[in-house]
């Protein structure tokens, strides 16, 4: 078995790739979240708009911050690996292991984390229809660090993953199943990574084994979902076919009637692509009051802005509606988690989602709501029945482990002997 124990994990977004190298045999900083220490992060931004920007932030050394032109992914890839080469992390090192690629949907096809080959970069492909805005460019960082490095393993873990094992009632449509099957129109489900290691994680800031407990994960970045996790499994996601359904997002409208695209086709005189442009850019936050940042919008509310104001109200009053809807589906609930951007930060966004629901046993502590911090916390009163916790989400360490898990899996099948990466052992 190699002593390889580096992996590189990449999240390639449309204009965008942020990066972390983590190695996995270093697992004291957080030995608590499963093993794996971060030697590196960052950002490539504005890929392909002119002046860019890349920040590096290494564990060990002060972060850079440059400014220039990345015309497409390969340039950008090759300043992280230039970055990474200057603090003696480059991607030549034999003891880099593997490259883990966030991809976003995996359909119906990839339900675990995949060794990426040729035909899974087809089938990827195939499944662009299915994520028009996320999968392109997971595609492009994927062929891009396999030109980079041919010879290294690379995983693909999927957004939909965790959500592949949801009951069939909660994963189908309620439209004609022939039409449904034939296209593969069901719910989906999206940042699985995040969802899984949150929930995994609140059972641990319990001191309870995941199988003990029911959380209901609320995953507030610029895209948004919910799920329902009893058991350790999703029983239920609020994002859909695409990332389009569910909460109100930064600039996704989330949940409507369907048939709002009929109306705004047909007597709006608006083309599909105007209407899917209009719901997932246009939408959300920034449709409704000009901002999708959260932090922006507080600051208005705090001047008397009304725009943002009943912006504030109708983000809130969706994310009440699930949380109940949650709370019935599972009958029992143990804990809910705020996390990414806005539910790690945002107090009031965690105060108003929650304020009077006393009777379901649910109840904030408004100065330990207010305590910021990054580590995983509790921020309900003792007499709550119901935890509450904000729980830092850290999916490029959880794609680390699968990634790294499924490589030495994959040398313990060539091998013959059988292995066990630390997160496994944790669990
Ligand atoms: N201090 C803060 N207070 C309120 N909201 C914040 C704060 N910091 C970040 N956010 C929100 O978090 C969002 C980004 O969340 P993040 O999880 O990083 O998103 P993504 O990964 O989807 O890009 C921002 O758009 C902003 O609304
Ligand atoms: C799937 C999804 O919505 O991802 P993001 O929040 O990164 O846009
Ligand atoms: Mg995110």
């Amino acid at each position: 078995m190699s002593d390889a124990t580096r992996v590189l994990v990449l999240n390639s977004g449309s204009s965008s790739v942020k990066y972390q190298l983590i190695d996995m045999a270093w697992g004291s900083p957080r030995p608590e979240a499963g093993g794996g220490a971060r030697l590196a992060s960052g950002i490539v931004e504005r890929i392909g708009e002119g002046q860019g920007r890349i920040k590096h932030e290494p564990a060990r050394h002060a972060p850079r911050e440059r400014y220039e032109s990345f015309p497409d992914h390969a340039g950008a890839l090759a300043a992280v690996a230039d970055e990474l080469a200057a603090d003696g992390l480059g991607l030549d090192s034999p003891r880099l292991a593997a490259i883990g690629h966030r991809t976003v949907h995996g359909g119906t096809r990839f339900t675990e984390p995949t060794l990426i080959t040729d035909e899974v970069v087809e089938e990827l492909r195939e499944l662009i229809p299915l994520a028009p805005l996320h999968n392109p460019a997971n595609i492009t960082g994927i062929e891009v660090a396999r030109k980079l490095r041919p010879d290294l393993p690379q995983v693909a873990v999927f957004d939909t993953a965790f959500h592949a094992g949801m009951p069939e009632y909660a994963a189908r449509y309620a439209i004609d199943r022939a039409v449904a099957d034939a296209h593969q129109v069901r719910r989906y489900g999206f940042h699985g990574t995040s969802h899984q290691y949150v929930s995994r994680r609140t059972a641990q800031l319990l001191g309870k084994d995941p199988e003990a407990v029911n959380v209901i994960v609320l995953h507030l970045g610029n895209g948004a979902s919910a799920s329902a996790v009893a058991g350790g499994r999703c029983v239920d996601t609020s994002m859909g076919l695409t990332p389009l359904e569910g909460l109100v997002m930064g600039t996704r409208s989330g949940d409507l009637d369907p048939a709002v695209v009929f109306h705004l086709h047909r007597v709006g005189g608006m083309s599909i692509d105007e209407i899917d442009t209009l719901l997932n850019r246009r939408s959300g936050l920034l449709g409704l009051c000009g901002d999708n940042d959260m932090r922006e919008i507080g600051r208005r509310m705090a001047e008397g802005d009304d725009a943002a104001r009943l912006a504030f109200d109708i983000y809130i009053h969706r994310l009440r509606k699930y949380i109940g809807g949650y709370y019935a589906v599972m009958g029992r609930v143990d804990a809910i988690a705020f996390t990414a951007g806005v539910g790690e930060n945002s107090a009031a966004v965690r105060e108003a989602a929650l304020a009077g629901m006393e009777p379901l046993g649910i109840e904030l502590d408004s100065v330990r709501n207010a305590v910021r911090g990054s580590s995983p916390r509790l921020i309900s009163s003792d007499a709550s029945r119901v935890q509450v916790a904000v729980v830092p989400t850290d999916e490029e360490l959880e794609i680390a482990q699968q990634t790294f898990s499924v490589v030495r899996r994959s040398e313990g099948v060539m091998h013959g002997k059988t292995w066990n990466a630390p997160n496994e052992l944790e669990r």
